[in-house]
């Protein structure tokens, strides 16, 4: 079942296209991660989803309720963790209080802290566990885990994760590509306002490979060794019979395209 369907999507600021006509959908009881190099247009992506930004082109079709974890996780700074906490009680979606609260002493926010004395990671920590404790069918995350320690980023990602295992689903932006790989089940990776590759992790991963060569090949350069070899990434069932595939790291698989220096002689 399909909880969300972007058809075609374009946003300008002035005459750059932002999001430049991009199309994909995300299941039910699916992670989705949206990948791409600084600017490529995800938050504004996900913003035009969640209504912030009004799209000028395209189709957005939500079926059912969802909850957003902006970038800049910012909260009224003068309010104490247990106002917030009142406030998402009357406005959050399902808001279940002592879920957060369990979550607030796991991470140990005191709940008497007003928010501006939070270090960032802490306020991202509350604004997530806030989130994370409404009750919605689809969580659209911009850069969940930003700032956090490695031990609270991997307990934050086995939650995200155990959040499909009750069915729902996960719209989320993220430029670590290690968490990426540990969670998401399918990707796109976007570029100047463009969905330049999107699907399973795992399909991308096996259809991709890596080819040293001396001579010029129809693939991504991913770079040049000091032998003067050159590395390419190329899709195995396009790669030229006889050569030596090797597997692909996902990382490489990103920056080869993100680089996009196609060579195709
Ligand atoms: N309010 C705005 N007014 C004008 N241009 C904007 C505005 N917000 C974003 N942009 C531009 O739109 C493009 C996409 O920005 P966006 O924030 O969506 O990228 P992003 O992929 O989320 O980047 P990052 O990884 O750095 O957060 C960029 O060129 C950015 O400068």
């Amino acid at each position: 079942m399909m909880i969300l369907r972007v058809k075609d999507l374009k946003k300008f600021y002035g005459e750059k296209a932002a999001v430049d006509g991009i199309s994909f959908e995300v299941e039910k009881g699916e992670i989705f991660a949206i990948l791409g190099p600084n600017g490529a247009g995800k938050t504004t992506t996900l913003k035009c989803i969640t209504g912030l930004r009004k799209k000028d082109s395209g189709e957005i079709e939500l079926n059912g309720t969802f909850t957003y974890l902006p970038e800049e996780k910012k909260l009224y700074p003068y309010l104490r963790v247990k106002e917030i906490i009142d406030l998402f009680k009357k406005i959050g979606k399902n808001f279940n209080e002592k879920n957060c609260l369990e979550l607030l002493e796991r991470f140990r926010i005191d709940l008497n802290e007003k928010v501006t004395n939070l270090s960032h990671g802490m306020r991202t920590i509350l604004y997530l566990s806030l989130v994370l404790s409404e009750n919605v069918d689809l969580y659209i995350l911009d850069e969940p885990t930003w700032g956090l320690d490695p031990i609270v980023r991997n307990e934050i990602l086995d939650r995200i994760r155990s959040l499909t295992f009750e069915g729902k689903s996960v719209l989320y932006t993220s430029h670590v590509l290690a968490e990426v790989e540990k969670i998401a089940d399918r990707v796109a990776i976007m570029k100047e306002g463009k969905i330049i590759l999107t699907g399973n992790l795992d399909d991308i991963k096996s259809s991709y490979g890596l080819v040293v060569s001396r001579e010029n090949l129809n693939g991504y350069l991913l770079k040049t060794l000091k032998s003067g070899e050159k590395v390419y990434l190329v899709k195995k069932e396009e790669a030229p019979e006889g050569v030596k595939i090797e597997d692909a790291a996902f990382e490489d698989i990103f920056e080869a395209i993100v680089r996009g220096e196609i060579n195709d002689r």
